[in-house]
C-alpha cells in the first residue's frame, strides 16, 4: 500500500518483468510494448534536441529493441539518425524492431565518434554483468563526444536492482525510465550518472509494491473546531546540549503541533516563547498522557545522566522518536523497550552502531534493504538519513527520498528533522506516514532555503512546505 496516490512504486528488475508479463499475458504483445516505449522516448529526444544529428547505440536485448524503435521514430520526425550496434538482436521483439527500423546499421567499434547526440539502448534491466573493458570505454568515448545524451531506461553498466556501476558509465543528461521506476533511478551511486531523469507511461499499471518514491505529501488544516491538544503535544526531552533540543522543539512546533512542551532544559535563550518549558523534576511533564510524541536524543549527551533521562522518558511508552545520542544509547534491551509506536532517525553511522550488535541480523545490501531489514527487526519505523534518505516500517513498507538538496549536509539539520517527526506523528499518529510527511517537509524547507543555509534557517521555511501540501 502506498501512503498516497502520488507515490508511484520502484521496482527491482523481476518484479518490472512481472509487470510487464501481466501486461502481456492480458493480450498487449511484447513488441506493442516495445513500440510504445520506444516511440514515447523518441518523443522526449525531439522534444529536447529537434533535429541534431542523433546515433543510436542498440544492445542485442529488448533494451536495443527500443533503440530501433527510438531510431525509426526520429527518422519520421525528420532528425538525421544512424545506428551502431554492438551484437545482432536475440529476443524477437528487438528482431521485429530492427527489420521495421530497415536503415543502415554500423558497428559499434567503427561509426564516427562525434554526433550531436547520442542514445544508449545498449542494455537496460537485462544487464547481468559489466560491459567488456573496451564496450564500455566506446560508450564512454562516444557520450563524451556528444552535446546531449539519454540513456534509454537506465544507462549501460548500471545493475538495476542497487544502482552500482558493474563498468564503466558515463554521465547522461537524461535518463528515461520506461513503464515503472527501477531501484537504480533512486539510488546512488547511479543517480549520479545522469542530470535528470524522466519516467514514461507505456500503460504498465502500478503492481503490487512494497517500495514506493517519496511524493508531496497531502496535509489537512486542523479542524474547525481543533485546540492545542487535539492537534497534538509534542513533548522533548533536553539534555546537555540544549540548543539541539531547542531546535528540534521549534521545528515541531512549525510543523504542525498543537503545543510543544520542552522538558530539562537550564538555559532558555533564543527558544520561542511559544514553546512552554519544564522541569525534569515535574513528573506530570512527562506522564502527562495528552503527549502524542515525545522527542529524545538532539542534544541529549551520552553520558549517564542522558541514559538516565532516556529510560525516565520511556517509561510511560508514549510513541517516541529516537535520535542522535538517543539511538547511541539505545542498546538490545532498551530496543525491546521501544514503545508501539516508535521511529528511529539514525544517519548511516549511528545506523551501524545499532544494527550492528543486534544478533542474527543480517545488515547489507542498499540503504532500501538496510532500512527494511532494521525496521522489520526493530518494530521500529526507521529513517536511515543520508544523500537518499529511505523511510521503511515494520510492515516491509519503504519509501525514498531521491532528491533533497545535498545543502543539507550540515550540522543541526537531522535536528530539525526529529522535530517534524515528532509533529506529524503527534498530529497523524501513523509513525510511517509521519516519518515520511517529515521527510519531505525537510527536503521542501531546504530547497526553499536556498544555498548554504544554517539549520536555524529552515524553520521559517517549514510554514511554506506545509502550505505546498495543503
Ligand atoms: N519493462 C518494460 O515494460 C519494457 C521494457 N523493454 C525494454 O527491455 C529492456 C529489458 O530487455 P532485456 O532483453 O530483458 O534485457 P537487455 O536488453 O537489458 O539485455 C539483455 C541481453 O543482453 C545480454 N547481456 C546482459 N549483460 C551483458 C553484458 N554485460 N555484456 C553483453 N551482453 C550482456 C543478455 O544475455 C541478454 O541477451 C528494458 O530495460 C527496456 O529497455 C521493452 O521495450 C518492453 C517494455
Ligand atoms: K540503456
Amino acid at each position: 500500500m502506498p501512503i498516497s496516490d502520488r507515490n508511484a512504486p520502484v521496482l527491482t528488475a523481476a518484479e518490472m518483468r512481472a509487470a510487464e508479463a501481466a501486461v502481456i499475458a492480458g493480450g498487449v504483445p511484447e513488441y506493442a510494448l516495445m513500440q510504445r516505449a520506444g516511440k514515447a522516448a523518441a518523443e522526449i529526444i525531439w522534444r529536447a534536441g529537434a533535429k541534431r544529428e542523433t546515433l543510436v547505440l542498440c544492445g542485442p536485448g529488448n533494451n536495443g529493441g527500443d533503440g530501433y524503435v527510438i531510431a525509426k521514430a526520429l527518422r519520421d520526425y525528420g532528425v538525421p539518425v544512424k545506428v551502431a550496434a554492438l551484437a545482432d538482436p536475440v529476443t524477437e521483439s528487438a528482431r521485429q524492431a530492427r527489420a521495421e527500423w530497415g536503415g543502415a546499421v554500423e558497428g559499434f567499434f567503427h561509426v564516427e565518434t562525434h554526433f550531436a547526440q547520442v542514445v544508449d539502448a545498449l542494455f537496460g534491466t537485462g544487464l547481468t554483468r559489466g560491459l567488456e573493458g573496451e564496450v564500455a570505454a566506446r560508450l564512454v568515448q562516444l557520450v563524451e563526444a556528444s552535446e546531449r545524451s539519454y540513456a534509454i531506461d537506465i544507462p549501460s553498466g548500471i545493475s538495476t536492482d542497487d544502482g552500482m556501476p558493474l563498468s564503466a558509465v558515463p554521465h547522461f543528461d537524461l535518463c528515461i525510465a520506461l513503464g515503472q521506476w527501477k531501484r537504480a533511478h533512486m539510488l546512488r551511486p547511479a543517480t549520479g550518472h545522469w542530470r535528470r531523469k524522466h519516467l514514461c507511461d507505456i500503460g504498465i499499471p502500478a503492481p503490487d509494491a512494497t517500495l514506493f518514491r517519496l511524493e508531496r505529501p497531502r496535509l489537512s488544516p486542523p479542524a474547525d473546531d481543533a485546540h492545542k491538544y487535539t492537534r497534538g503535544l509534542v513533548a522533548a526531552v533536553a539534555g546537555e546540549m540544549p540548543g539541539a533540543s531547542a531546535l528540534a522543539a521549534e521545528a515541531a512546533a512549525r510543523g504542525g503541533a498543537g503545543y510543544v512542551r520542552l522538558i530539562g532544559v537550564q538555559s532558555v535563550n533564543r527558544t520561542s516563547h511559544a514553546i512552554v518549558r519544564a522541569s525534569m523534576k515535574n513528573e506530570a511533564a512527562l506522564s502527562d498522557p495528552r503527549i502524542r510524541a515525545l522527542l529524545i536524543g538532539p542534544g541529549l549527551g551520552r553520558g549517564e545522566a542522558g541514559a538516565e533521562r532516556l529510560g525516565q522518558a520511556l517509561v510511560h511508552s508514549h510513541p517516541v522518536v529516537l535520535d542522535a545520542d538517543a539511538l547511541w544509547h539505545l542498546a538490545e534491551g532498551a530496543m525491546a523497550a521501544l514503545p508501539e509506536n516508535a521511529i528511529l532517525t539514525p544517519h548511516a553511522g549511528e545506523f551501524a552502531q545499532i544494527f550492528a550488535n543486534l544478533s542474527g541480523l543480517d545488515i547489507s545490501g542498499t540503504v532500501i534493504e538496510l532500512a527494511v531489514t532494521a525496521a522489520q527487526s526493530s518494530g521500529a519505523v526507521v529513517v536511515l538519513k543520508g544523500p537518499t534518505t529511505v523511510v521503511a516500517g515494520p510492515d516491509g513498507r519503504a519509501v525514498v527520498a531521491d532528491a533533497a538538496p545535498s545543502w543539507l549536509s550540515t550540522a543541526g539539520t537531522g535536528d530539525v528533522l526529529a522535530g517534524l517527526c515528532a509533529a506529524r506523528l503527534a498530529v497523524t499518529g501513523d509513525p510511517f506516514r509521519a516519518a515520511a510527511e517529515a521527510v519531505w517537509l525537510h527536503g521542501e524547507a531546504a530547497r526553499l532555503a536556498g544555498p548554504a543555509f544554517l539549520a536555524d534557517d529552515l524553520l521559517p521555511y517549514i510554514p511554506a512546505a506545509i502550505a505546498a501540501c495543503l
